[in-house]
């Protein structure tokens, strides 16, 4: 950029100074490279987690391989203190597991079989065998690096602003410089207004940050889209939460069931209890589904109840799900939703409604051939870091939390104020949920949404920022969320707000200094007091503050202790 002022400065017979300015820009151009591959070394971090051979059990015996070359299918050994090659299941074996690389969380991972393990991971002490499932460039570790590495070329806007500037800035130095020639026929003071004026600190200004701000959220398990949601996070005013799984562990319990008189058997056979009946019907309506509430009725019925299927089932969003069963129409969902699939709702219905909900219970109704059969009552508790994590939230300047849930007011208010959110919107469906969001921009500003993408998706959508939670291991959340999450955490909010903010502050950062260095420069310039080399060197450094204030970012506190403080988790260190 600064090449145009070498022949410049031999065309004037300066030939110290010549020497002088080339030295400077070949020491300055070297410096500049080496800062910014070091910032993008963080990205290095991460692929230097990527194991080098792998162990498979084939044919009985134990071969070693490079990790792309493992099938999924294959048996992976892990010996304690390997680092894990693949993405997939536990098939025997205990370990805790360091999952730091993926989920910046700094604590182990109690593991056993069934349990899904990435790649890059390493095991602490126990022997583990592995069924391999994703491998090579099909594990999380490889998506991470992807993601890091397109957001890093990603460009914020306030680089494309500044690229829009130097386009018009650079001709108009032009212009100026040949006017000052022209006035003055002085070629020397010309050539250094070129030379000195160039926007060199100021191009690098935010895309050093945004590449720091980046790597730096990376190695915390927050893996952020791209300058633009990076620069969209550092200006949130609002954020909306999905409830269950969100605010909440996502493990329902089934507490009240509340038959109601005449409820049918499943079969002719069946000689039980109406209890168990109901939770017989319920189980049936859920057997399709991937709903909290379903997992919930598995779980409260014996381990070893095997009943029946839906053979044909259908989901409505936010309300409930309808199956079909030997040509029978069995139903579960909201109260409201199946009060206008029944025939009628019995007052003792009403009033077994109202008991639940005094209770903060989530309700579902179960109807079977549009009569309703009886009612169940779910609690669930709230995560363990969500009270600090909510409050760290807000201590970064986010002055506006609201609960968006599907779920009807009571219990949605029993959580809330658990949590110490004093904004509840219940009884919402998918779109409604979009709509409060629109709401909230337009009080607010900036809005982001956090939420479990399944029937949140259209919300997730239109705030500015869609956050995933516990995204390890999800492909699609690593795809299509804003700001994934990879550990399930609350606190990695409050980080990523607060790692967003930081480098909001450091772009401001850098153009002020980059701005304040060629006016300073060019009045001196205009008041005779600054030459060309002199002027040169000047100009050099402040590209090295600016990138020096940018690398600050990248050794940023490690972010994943603060939060781990934040939740009470780890005792602060002595
Ligand atoms: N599969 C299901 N089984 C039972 N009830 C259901 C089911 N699906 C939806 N419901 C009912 O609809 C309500 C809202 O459902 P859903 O969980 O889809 O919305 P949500 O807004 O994501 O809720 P939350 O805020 O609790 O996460 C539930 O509280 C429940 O009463
Ligand atoms: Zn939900």
């Amino acid at each position: 950029m600064t090449g145009q002022s070498i022949p410049g400065a031999l065309f004037i017979g300066e030939y110290w100074e010549s020497a002088a300015v080339t030295f400077l820009f070949v020491l300055g151009g070297y410096l500049e490279a080496r800062t910014l591959a070091r910032t993008r070394s963080a990205l290095k971090d991460l692929l230097a987690l990527a194991p080098v051979e792998v162990v498979v059990r084939r044919e009985g015996d134990e071969v070693t391989v490079a990790p792309h070359e493992v099938e999924p299918g294959e048996t992976v050994i892990v010996r304690p203190g390997g680092r894990i090659g693949v993405d997939g299941s536990i098939l025997g074996g205990r370990a805790a597991i360091d999952e730091s690389a993926i989920t910046g969380e700094p604590i182990p991972a109690e593991k056993q079989e069934a349990d899904s393990v990435f790649a890059g991971t390493v095991s602490h002490d126990g022997y583990l065998e592995i069924r391999a499932e994703g491998v090579g460039a099909d594990t999380t570790l490889a998506r991470i690096i992807q993601r890091v590495e397109e957001a890093q070329e990603a460009k914020a806007p306030t680089q494309r602003f500044i690229e829009r500037f130097a386009a018009w800035y650079t001709p108009a130095i032009i212009v100026m410089a040949l006017g000052a020639y022209a006035l003055t026929r002085d070629a020397p003071l010309a050539l250094t207004l070129l030379v000195i004026a160039c926007p060199g600190a100021l191009v690098i200004s935010t895309p050093i940050s945004v590449i720091a701000g980046i790597g730096r959220s990376a190695r915390g398990g927050i893996l952020i889209k791209g300058g633009e949601y990076l620069e969209t996070a550092g200006r949130i005013r609002a954020v909306a939460f999905d409830k269950t799984g969100t605010l909440t562990q996502g493990r329902p319990e089934v507490m009240t069931v509340t038959p109601l008189a005449g409820i049918p058997a499943l079969s002719a056979a069946e000689n039980t209890q109406p209890r168990q009946r109901l939770l017989h019907w319920a189980a049936l309506a859920e057997s399709g589904s991937e709903h909290p509430l379903g997992r919930a009725v598995e779980r409260a019925l014996p381990a070893d109840y095997a009943g029946p299927r839906a053979d044909d089932f259908e989901t409505a969003a936010g309300g409930g799900i309808s199956a079909r069963w030997r040509g029978r129409r069995v139903e579960i969902g909201r109260p409201d939703w199946l009060g206008e699939r029944v025939d009628e709702w019995p007052d003792a219905a009403a009033a077994a409604l109202e008991d639940i909900r005094e209770r903060g219970e989530t309700v579902a109704a179960v109807a079977v051939d549009g009569a309703l059969v009886g009612l169940l009552g779910f609690a669930d508790r709230i995560r363990p870091e969500a009270v600090e994590a909510l409050k760290a939230l807000r201590a970064t300047g986010v002055k506006r939390l609201v609960m968006l849930t599907g779920d009807h007011a009571a219990s949605a208010r029993r959580i809330a104020r658990e949590l110490g959110i004093e904004e509840v919107q219940a009884g919402l469906l998918p779109e409604q949920k979009l709509e409060a969001i629109e709401t909230l921009q337009r009080e607010s500003g900036t809005t982001a949404m956090v939420g479990d993408g399944i029937n949140d998706a259209p919300a997730l959508a239109t705030a500015d920022i869609g956050i995933a939670m516990g995204a390890a291991g999800t492909d699609v959340a690593i795809e299509s969320a804003d700001v994934a999450l990879m550990a399930d955490d609350l606190g990695k909010i409050a980080e990523a707000v607060g790692m967003a903010r930081a480098t909001l502050n450091n772009i401001r950062q850098n153009v002020v200094i980059a701005l304040l260095t060629v006016a300073g420069l060019l009045a001196g310039v205009f008041a005779n007091e600054v030459h060309m080399a002199g002027g040169m060197f000047i100009h050099q450094v402040s590209v090295l503050v600016v990138v020096v204030n940018g690398m600050r970012l990248m050794r940023a506190r490690p972010l994943r202790q603060r939060s781990a403080l934040a939740a009470g988790r780890l005792a602060p260190a002595a």
